[in-house]
């Protein structure tokens, strides 16, 4: 089934009708020191229904949520109509080839990576690459960190390992997290990692 055939059907497991509490404790909990920055510009890849991209843009961010779907981007857009700042905006777009304009400050991926399978993921570590601006940050909710099978997905199964290995050299990971917000039956799956690109 195509992505875009998912959100048509409602097939869509992974939308849990909110953000994961771990992005919010990235950015409000006193117990993580991390210096984040204040404003700039935020990308949400594969955003689906954008809660993600929301709420970096309440944050202050310019954000940019973008989906390959044009039904999770209509949706999107249908359930924040009436509270879409004008910070935000949405495309449906391929991550892999939209051409961004500028880079980005910050990057949040929850159940991208997972989304593809393990051939494709140099691909999406050179892209991030070329879209985290120097000194930027990728932020990864990394998940699901299950072992399971690697040919078995999507989700195909993550360790924190697999997204360095992605992105290559020129990442400094400034934040290796289990989160204490997470939601019970994932909360042994899933971990809050940020890297931050090289200067
Ligand atoms: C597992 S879903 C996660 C959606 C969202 N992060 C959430 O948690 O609700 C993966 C999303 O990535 C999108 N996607 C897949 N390949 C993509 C690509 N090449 N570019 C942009 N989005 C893509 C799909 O349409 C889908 O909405």
């Amino acid at each position: 089934m195509t992505w875009d055939k998912a959100w048509f059907t409602n097939l869509t497991p992974w939308d849990r009708g909110a953000i994961q509490p771990p992005l919010r404790e990235l950015f409000e909990s006193d117990a993580i020191k991390l210096d984040l920055p204040k404003s700039g510009r935020a990308l949400v890849p594969g955003c689906g229904r954008g809660y993600d991209a929301l709420y970096l843009a309440s944050r202050g961010y310019q954000t940019l949520g973008l989906d390959l779907s044009p039904k999770a981007i209509a949706l999107a857009k249908e359930h924040q109509a009436s509270q879409y700042p004008d910070s935000l905006s949405y495309i449906a777009d391929d991550f892999f080839k939209f051409d961004y304009g500028s880079p980005f400050d910050i990057v949040y991926d929850w159940t991208f990576f997972c989304a593809f399978p393990r051939e494709m993921r140099p691909a999406w570590g050179k892209r991030m690459g070329e879209i985290v601006a120097p000194g930027g940050l990728l932020i990864a909710l990394a998940f699901p960190i299950d072992g399971r099978d690697a040919q078995d997905g999507p989700p195909f199964s993550v360790d924190v390992g697999s997204y360095k290995e992605s992105l290559g050299e020129g990442w400094e990971k400034v934040l290796d997290h289990e989160p204490a917000t997470a939601a019970e039956q994932i909360r042994n799956i899933q971990r809050l990692v940020v890297w931050k690109r090289a200067k």
